[in-house]
């Protein structure tokens, strides 16, 4: 008897090539839903704040360039992050992808967009209140970029991943005020992007306060594009 695992069983059904975004304001969700589409139906994910704090853990000069600029809540430069995301998009363009924070502007998008079509944008909408309360209390792994709440989903162990053992960290951009600085970025940058995509057609908002809620609809429309793909 063949078994198959729920993630080979959508690998079988991603024989062409499904490109989907994945948006919202900071601390909306996206890592936390990201990991739950890569574990459901296998997409590889690549997500830029991930790569970006790789960069400066690992001190490279991008990294320490960018570094003052998201520890004080703004975008790193449309032409950086765009040859940075689209350099590791080749390593993964024969695979079913995620994009996790890019694109930020219409500037990005537009750049995407001379690449590759996208078939679904994920938006997620969440209140900001809702955020601000999330995000003092997150835990980051910063290898894997798994993400923990205190309230929400909580590490087993305090303060160490629950795969690795490793420590976690709080991160330098979650205060209060620097919070507040990046909400503003995503409203006067990073919205106009959702119309962006409205307007091509591909735009799915899910709108709440708790990603539990939100995910089984992620979920059906998953099972639902990926199936009328194939
Ligand atoms: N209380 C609560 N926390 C959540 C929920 N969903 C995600 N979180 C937590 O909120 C924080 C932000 O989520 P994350 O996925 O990192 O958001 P991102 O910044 O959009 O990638 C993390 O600490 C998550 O564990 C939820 O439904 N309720
Ligand atoms: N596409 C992007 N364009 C510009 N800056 C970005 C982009 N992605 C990430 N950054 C920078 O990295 C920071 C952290 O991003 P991310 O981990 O996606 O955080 P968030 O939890 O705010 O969604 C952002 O506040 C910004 O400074």
């Amino acid at each position: 008897m063949v078994v198959t695992t729920l993630t080979q069983h959508w690998k079988m059904l991603l024989q062409r090539i499904f490109r989907a975004v994945i948006m919202g304001p900071p601390g909306s969700g996206k890592g936390t839903v990201s990991g739950r589409i890569v574990k459901s139906f296998g997409l590889m994910h690549l997500s830029s704040g991930d790569l970006l704090r790789a960069n400066i853990k690992d001190k490279t000069e991008l990294g320490l360039l960018m570094k003052s600029c998201i520890d004080q809540g703004q975008l790193v430069p449309d032409d950086v992050i765009s040859r940075l995301i689209l350099t590791e998009m080749r390593n993964i363009d024969q695979s079913s992808w995620l994009l996790d924070g890019f694109p930020r502007t219409v500037s990005q998008a537009e750049s995407l967009d001379n690449v590759c079509s996208v078939n679904t944008v994920i938006n997620l909408d969440v209140p900001y209140q809702t955020i601000k309360q999330r995000l003092t209390s997150r835990w980051l792994h910063l290898p894997s970029g798994r993400v923990y709440n205190i309230d929400f989903n909580p590490p087993k162990i305090a303060g160490l991943d629950d795969v690795t053992g490793e420590p976690l960290i709080q991160r330098d951009d979650d205060t209060p005020e620097t919070v507040t600085r990046r909400l503003k970025a995503y409203e006067n940058q990073t919205r106009p992007v959702l119309e962006y995509y409205r307007s091509k057609g591909v735009l799915e908002t899910f709108s709440g306060t708790e990603t539990n809620k939100i995910w089984p609809h992620i979920q059906a429309l998953l099972s639902k594009k990926l199936s009328l793909q194939n």
